[in-house]
């Protein structure tokens, strides 16, 4: 048996970073940026007002003083209304400063038309204002490039692009962004006893679950889904040659194998893609014994995975995912662990680390489901949130023990 360790060493030494592609930002969310991003501009682009209010002179804008209001600048406009002496233009949030104003003064800062005097247009823009409080010099200007000069780095290259990351590339006067291409996976169940979820069951069948988790999990981690299938214990040979297309015609970047995998008469996967270059062995995990991987025709990283759905839920976790993250460039490929103390005890498997589907508070953590560590209670899985995970050479984790657990929520 090998470490779970040196088991998930050898993939994440198979697996490489995909090419670089451009996308426009709408479709870059959870990417990793292949190169920085540079603003093409000083951000702001232009001196604007950060209020609702009215530009000034401010060696002019004193307390009691009255300005004639002559313009009118909202945010978009283009225009550059001159103020002369004892003169006010009014303005808008993010609109630009005229060139001959130096302050602004909020709305609430001046009595409107303190002459009683109508609107001079119907949208109320009035003939003269009074100020209420004088402003300090520059008051409420957002100066050009306060934020960020031209040519400074908005977002460095190999970070993923978060949501506040791709505001920020935007802002800095880019539409679309260079990033590593997204691994399209291909998902493969196998299994004579699964029916889709929600048919009918006759005796020996199951609802297929394996799928349905591994698509959600591919599809919350920002992976394509480049195909699912479903092959039968007897359909070896279809499913041998499905891989070899997926690799041959370029059809996907990894695929992902559940069930199958073991010692079975019946198992297909292990049976089917051995011939293609497939290794199977048993990892020194509980769940997640038999696994198999190998990379197909040089290029299709193959996980074979065993069939138990808490297994194919923690291998995931442990080995496919992190060699995914790889594949996509990111630099963190692990979630982060944290310590806790066993709140029950609890039973693990002779020579095989655990991994158990649990939950914790604050200090302790305990196993998700009542019936302990299985690698068939899928329906527990609804209440784990994380991944306690035990050493091989311990074999009864004790009330009060300190233990890993990896963070999943
Ligand atoms: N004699 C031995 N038997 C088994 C051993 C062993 O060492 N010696 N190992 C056990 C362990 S550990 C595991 S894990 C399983 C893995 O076996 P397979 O990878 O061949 O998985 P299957 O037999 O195909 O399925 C196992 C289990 O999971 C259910 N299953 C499979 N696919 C799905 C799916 N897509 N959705 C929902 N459920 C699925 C399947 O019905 C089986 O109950 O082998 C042990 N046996
Ligand atoms: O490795 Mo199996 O998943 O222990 O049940």
């Amino acid at each position: 048996m090998i470490p779970w360790q040196d088991h998930r060493a050898r993939l994440l030494a198979a697996v490489r970073r995909l090419d670089p592609v451009e996308l426009p930002l709408a479709e870059a969310r959870g990417a990793v940026l292949t190169e920085d991003v540079r603003t093409a501009h000083p951000v702001p682009l232009f001196d604007n007002s950060a209020m609702d209010g009215f530009a000034v002179h401010g060696t002019e804008a004193r307390v009691d003083a009255r300005l004639r209001v002559v313009g009118d600048v909202p945010a978009g406009a283009a225009e550059d209304p001159p103020l002369g002496p004892g003169e006010a233009v009014r303005i808008m949030t993010g609109a630009p400063i005229p060139t001959s104003a130096d302050a602004v003064v909020p709305i609430e800062k001046v009595r409107i038309d303190p002459t009683g005097g109508a609107p001079t247009e119907a949208d109320g823009l009035p003939a003269w204002i009074e100020i209420l409080e004088e402003p300090r010099p520059g008051a409420h200007i957002r100066r050009r490039g306060e934020d960020t000069p031209e040519g400074e780095v908005a977002v460095p290259g190999g970070v993923e692009l978060t949501p506040w990351r791709l505001a920020a590339a935007a802002s800095a006067g880019h539409g679309r962004v260079s990033v590593v291409r997204r691994p399209r996976v291909a998902v493969v169940s196998t299994g004579s006893e699964l029916v889709p979820a929600g048919q009918e069951l006759r005796r020996g069948q199951i609802p297929e679950s394996n799928a349905v988790l591994l698509a959600a999990g591919l599809a919350a981690d920002g992976l394509e889904i480049a195909d699912v299938s479903w092959f039968r214990d007897e359909d070896g040979e279809n499913l041998a040659r499905h891989v070899r297309e997926l690799a041959a015609q370029d059809l996907a970047d990894a695929v992902v194998v559940s069930g199958g995998a073991s010692v079975g008469a019946f198992d297909v996967a292990k049976h089917a893609l051995s011939p293609l270059g497939v290794h199977f062995e048993k990892v020194a995990i509980q769940p997640g014994k038999p696994q198999g991987f190998g990379v197909v025709d040089d290029r299709l990283p193959v996980f074979c995975l065993p069939g138990n759905p808490v297994a194919v839920a923690v291998c995931y976790e442990l080995f496919v995912r992190p060699a995914l993250r790889t594949m996509a460039g990111h630099g963190d490929l692990f979630r982060p662990t944290v310590l806790r103390r066993a709140r029950a005890a609890w039973k693990c498997p002779v020579g095989r680390a655990q991994a158990l589907p649990a939950v914790m508070d604050e200090r302790t953590v305990a196993p998700a489901s009542a019936g302990g560590s299985g690698s068939h209670l899928v329906v527990s899985l609804a209440q784990a949130h994380d991944l306690a995970i035990v050493p091989a050479d311990v074999d009864r984790v004790q009330e009060g023990d300190e233990i890993e657990v990896m963070v999943l929520s």
